[in-house]
């Protein structure tokens, strides 16, 4: 009997999630049901990016072979030849309802930033291209971890960054709750990290809050795989359909 007991304690410790010396495990908790719903949530996917509500992923949505961070910035290569100028993120942000100035301004920069490491060689391009092929490699420190060094999309991140900082309804957040993840992934001495987190996370939140200022888990997973620019777009356009 006390051989059980000692078993079941070992086995309870190899899979806790919560320290008691602690406070923060217990504060950001991790959900344990994922596999209710999601198959294999801890398996990072290269083509889809799928969560507990949508376990295939976006419907109607194709890969075309591309991994999740590739479909991600597929949107802004207006003349699909694997190469996004800055004209061209000018032209997407715009198309999805972005401000000349905003669009502007984001093109400048995100090009700028993103550029030389995608680029195939090592001389850089005063055009700012960035490679789509290379994209991965654009990957920085201090972000949520959802995608993973080659551009897969890791489902289990999704969701964990909801049972950690999700406080007020489970499958939105507020600005609030954004910055404490964006605050609570911060890696040491990150600067590129902790500036390039919080800007993508500030876009999104522009791009895709609700009336009541929360962005939720759908704007989110689809902004992963790249289908929400192409919904806003629509949305721009006139175009009929409702994504929530
Ligand atoms: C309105 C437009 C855009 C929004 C709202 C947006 C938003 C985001 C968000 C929220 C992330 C996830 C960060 C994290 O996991 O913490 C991300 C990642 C990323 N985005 Fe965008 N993005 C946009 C446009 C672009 C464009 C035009 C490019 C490049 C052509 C790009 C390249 C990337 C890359 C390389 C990552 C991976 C960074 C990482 O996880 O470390 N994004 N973006």
């Amino acid at each position: 009997m006390a051989a059980t007991t000692a078993v079941t304690t070992v086995d309870n410790e190899a899979v806790a999630t919560e320290a008691p010396y602690m406070p923060l495990t217990y504060e950001r908790t991790l959900r344990t049901d994922l596999e209710r719903t999601l198959p294999k949530p801890y398996l990072p996917r290269a083509l889809s990016a799928p969560d507990t509500e949508h376990p295939l992923g976006t419907p109607g949505h194709s890969s075309n072979g591309l991994t999740v961070l590739q479909q991600h910035v597929a949107f802004f290569d207006q003349d699909d030849n694997g190469i996004i100028y800055p004209w061209e993120t000018y032209v997407g942000l715009r198309a999805i309802g972005f401000n000349m100035i905003a669009s502007l301004i984001m093109a400048i920069v995100i090009n700028m930033a993103l550029s030389y490491p995608s680029l195939p060689g090592w001389f850089p391009s005063p055009f700012f291209p960035i490679y789509i092929d290379n994209i991965h490699k654009n990957k920085h420190g201090s972000d949520s971890s959802t995608y993973d060094t080659e551009g897969r999309y890791s489902p289990a991140n999704l969701e964990f960054m909801f049972s950690k900082y999700a406080r007020t309804y489970p499958d939105k957040m507020s600005l609030g709750e954004l910055w404490n993840m964006t605050e609570g992934n911060r890696l040491a001495f990150d600067f590129f990290g902790w500036v390039a987190s919080k800007l993508e996370w500030a876009i999104l939140y522009i791009l895709a809050r609700d009336e009541e200022g929360f962005l939720s888990k759908e704007a989110i997973r689809r902004c992963f795989d790249g289908s929400l620019f192409e919904y806003c777009a629509k949305m721009q356009m006139g175009a009929e359909g409702k994504m929530y």
